[in-house]
């Protein structure tokens, strides 16, 4: 017979993806904004989801999150359907950081203190986070006073000093310049050094390649094709892939010449 321990404990199998969507599905009124979509998220894995405006990569993150119902199929959460107590081992960052109307330092007690975190150790991890966003000197500023990278800085931190095993990242640098970028690239690289497993959203090909190892692109609410980010994006084999990362590839060349290049081209 069984030990009752070993029957009541939940015991994972070592090959358990962390997160896996099973025929995701999601509708509004008529509309199949999101459809049929299996994917899996190992622990510790990097994946990037790409695709164009309105392809449904934030409905998607949502989805998988649990901060929307899907219409159709599930999520699971370490191989069981994802509940409320899985969730608070995820956290998600916004493209548009989300503060309350607090101080630096009361914007993170607050998050700490909703996941039971108090005392020393939050008071740990407060200081912690403000040093990784480099925010140690605005610490007692109200939050929604600091520039749009600032806050986007502290997001992330406080996303990060919950401890989650899982980070979504909806376009967290879109409206960002490129040293506030590298800021939180850095944040970031260090905590997936670290084992968090990350699902960012991305429309810049070069964070991509920084950030990821693997890569779902999306088309129309559908997975248009998935696997290692390098060989899809060195040759994409759906069309919907291929077109996109075609304008991408074109616009980010058209951004590297200079004026002066682009004055010599014309003068042709
Ligand atoms: N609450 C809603 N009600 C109706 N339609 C919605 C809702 N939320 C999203 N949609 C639609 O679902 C589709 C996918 O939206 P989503 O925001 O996921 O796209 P996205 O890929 O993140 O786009 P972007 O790159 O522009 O951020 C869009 O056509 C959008 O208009």
């Amino acid at each position: 017979m069984l030990d009752r321990a070993v029957m009541t404990t939940w015991e994972v199998p070592a090959d358990t993806p962390l997160l896996a969507a099973r025929g995701l599905g999601f509708r509004m009124r008529d509309q199949r904004l999101i459809e049929d979509i299996d994917l899996e998220l190992r622990p510790g894995s990097r994946t990037v989801v790409m695709g164009a405006n309105g392809a449904g990569k934030s409905l998607l993150l949502r989805l998988l999150h649990g901060l929307i119902t899907p219409s159709e199929g599930r999520v699971e959460w370490r191989g069981r359907p994802l509940g409320r107590a899985s969730r608070s081992e995820q956290a998600m960052v916004f493209q548009r950081p989300v503060m309350m109307r607090r101080s630096v330092g009361a914007n993170l007690r607050f998050a700490l203190a909703a996941r039971g975190i108090r005392g020393a150790e939050r008071a740990r991890r407060e200081t912690e986070a403000v040093h990784a966003a480099r925010l140690d000197h605005l610490v007692k500023r109200p939050a929604r006073v600091l520039s749009g990278g600032e806050q986007q800085r502290l997001a992330v931190a406080r996303a990060l000093a919950c401890a989650p095993d899982l980070l979504f990242l909806d376009e967290p640098t879109a409206s960002l310049d490129p040293a506030s970028t590298h800021m939180i690239e850095e944040i970031l690289r260090k905590a997936q050094r670290s084992g968090v497993t990350t699902l960012l959203v991305t429309h810049d090909i070069g964070q991509a390649r920084r950030m990821g190892d693997d890569l779902i692109f999306l088309d129309r609410g559908r997975v248009a094709e998935a696997g290692p980010l390098s060989t899809i994006l060195a040759s994409p084999r759906s069309e919907a892939a291929r077109a996109w990362l075609g304008g991408r590839l074109f616009l980010e060349r058209a951004n590297d010449e200079t004026p002066a290049d682009i004055q010599q081209k014309g003068s042709k």
